[in-house]
C-alpha cells in the first residue's frame, strides 16, 4: 500500500462505520415456540469494506442482515446506518432511509421484467423522483459489463447478466451500504465469480461497502473480513480470509454442533 493509500485507510479506521448493530437481540415467537435469533451481537460494517457473514444454517445470519438493514426491527438492541438509529424512524423514514442510502441484491435478483435493464438500474432512483448521476451510472453500467444490453428485457439475459444488472440497481443511488443476500446462490460458480468479482471492485475501486451473507466459503474469500455466527453469537471475525481458512473454520462450527448435540440427547 502506498502512503496515500494508507494514509486514507487510516482516516477511515477513525469514521463511523457505515452500518453497525450494537448488543442485537433478535426473538421470534414467544413461550415453547420461542426463538433467539440474535442474542447479544455488536458488530461494525466499516465504510470502504467488503464483510461477509457467515456461519451454520439457522445460525442467524439473514435476520443480522435485515435488522442490520432496516428490513426488521431489533427486539432489543440497536442498528444504525452511519449515525442514524434506526428504531428512531417512523415508517416514512425508515422507508426513505432504505431507498435513499441502503442498496440490496437478492439471491432472486427481484429485477422488473416490463422494464429494460437501463430502467430497472435507474428505478430506485426514478421512484425517489431524483435525477441521478448520469456519470456514475455511466461507470456502473462500464463495470458490470451491460453496456449492449441496456434495452433488453431481463428475460432476454442470463441469470449471471440480471444479477449484474441487480448489482448495478444496488449502487446506482451511492447508498452507504449495499446489503446482499446469497447473491451467488442462484448463479452457476463461473457467473457466481463475476458478480463476487463486481462486489470486490464496487468495494476497491469505487469506494464502496458491501456486506454479504453467503453460505460458500468460495464467495466469502472475496470479503475484505468474515464474521461469523453461531447460535445467534457472534463467535468469530477472519480478516484476509482464504476458501480453505473459512472452509476450515466452519468444520469446526459443524464439529461443535455435534458434539452439542451429543451432549443434548
Ligand atoms: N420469521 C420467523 N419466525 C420464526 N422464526 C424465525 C423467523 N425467521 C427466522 N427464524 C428463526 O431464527 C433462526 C435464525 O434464522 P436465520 O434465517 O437468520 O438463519 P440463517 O443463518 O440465515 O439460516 P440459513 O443459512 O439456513 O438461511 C432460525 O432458527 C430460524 O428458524
Amino acid at each position: 500500500m502506498n502512503s496515500t493509500a494508507s494514509a486514507s485507510a487510516s482516516v477511515r479506521e477513525t469514521t463511523t462505520p457505515a452500518a453497525r448493530v450494537v448488543d442485537a437481540a433478535k426473538v421470534y415467537g414467544s413461550g415453547d415456540t420461542e426463538v433467539r435469533a440474535l442474542d447479544g451481537v455488536s458488530v461494525d460494517f466499516r465504510a470502504g469494506r467488503f464483510t461477509a457473514i457467515m456461519g451454520p444454517s439457522g445460525s442467524g445470519k439473514s435476520t443480522l442482515m435485515h435488522c442490520a438493514a432496516g428490513l426488521d426491527p431489533l427486539t432489543s438492541g440497536a442498528a444504525y446506518i452511519g449515525d442514524t438509529e434506526l428504531s428512531s424512524l417512523d415508517d416514512r423514514r425508515l422507508t426513505l432511509l432504505r431507498r435513499d442510502r441502503v442498496g440490496f441484491v437478492f439471491q432472486a435478483f427481484n429485477l422488473l421484467p416490463t422494464l429494460t435493464v437501463a430502467e430497472n438500474i435507474t428505478l430506485p432512483m426514478d421512484l425517489a423522483g431524483a435525477r441521478g448521476d448520469a456519470e456514475w451510472i455511466d461507470a456502473l453500467v462500464d463495470v458490470v459489463g451491460l453496456g449492449d444490453r441496456l434495452h433488453h428485457r431481463p428475460a432476454e439475459l442470463s441469470g449471471g447478466q440480471q444479477q449484474r444488472v441487480a448489482v448495478a440497481r444496488a449502487f446506482a443511488s451511492r447508498p452507504d451500504v449495499v446489503f446482499a443476500d446469497e447473491p451467488t446462490g442462484n448463479l452457476d460458480s463461473r457467473s457466481g465469480e463475476e458478480v463476487l468479482g463486481l462486489l470486490g471492485r464496487a468495494v476497491r475501486q469505487m469506494d464502496r461497502t458491501v456486506v454479504m451473507v453467503t453460505h460458500d466459503p468460495v464467495a466469502a474469500a472475496h470479503a475484505d473480513e468474515v464474521v461469523f455466527l453461531a447460535d445467534g453469537r457472534l463467535v468469530d471475525r477472519m480478516p484476509a480470509p482464504t476458501a480453505d481458512r473459512v472452509l476450515d473454520r466452519m468444520k469446526a462450527f459443524d464439529a461443535a454442533g455435534g458434539l452439542r448435540r451429543a451432549v443434548r440427547s
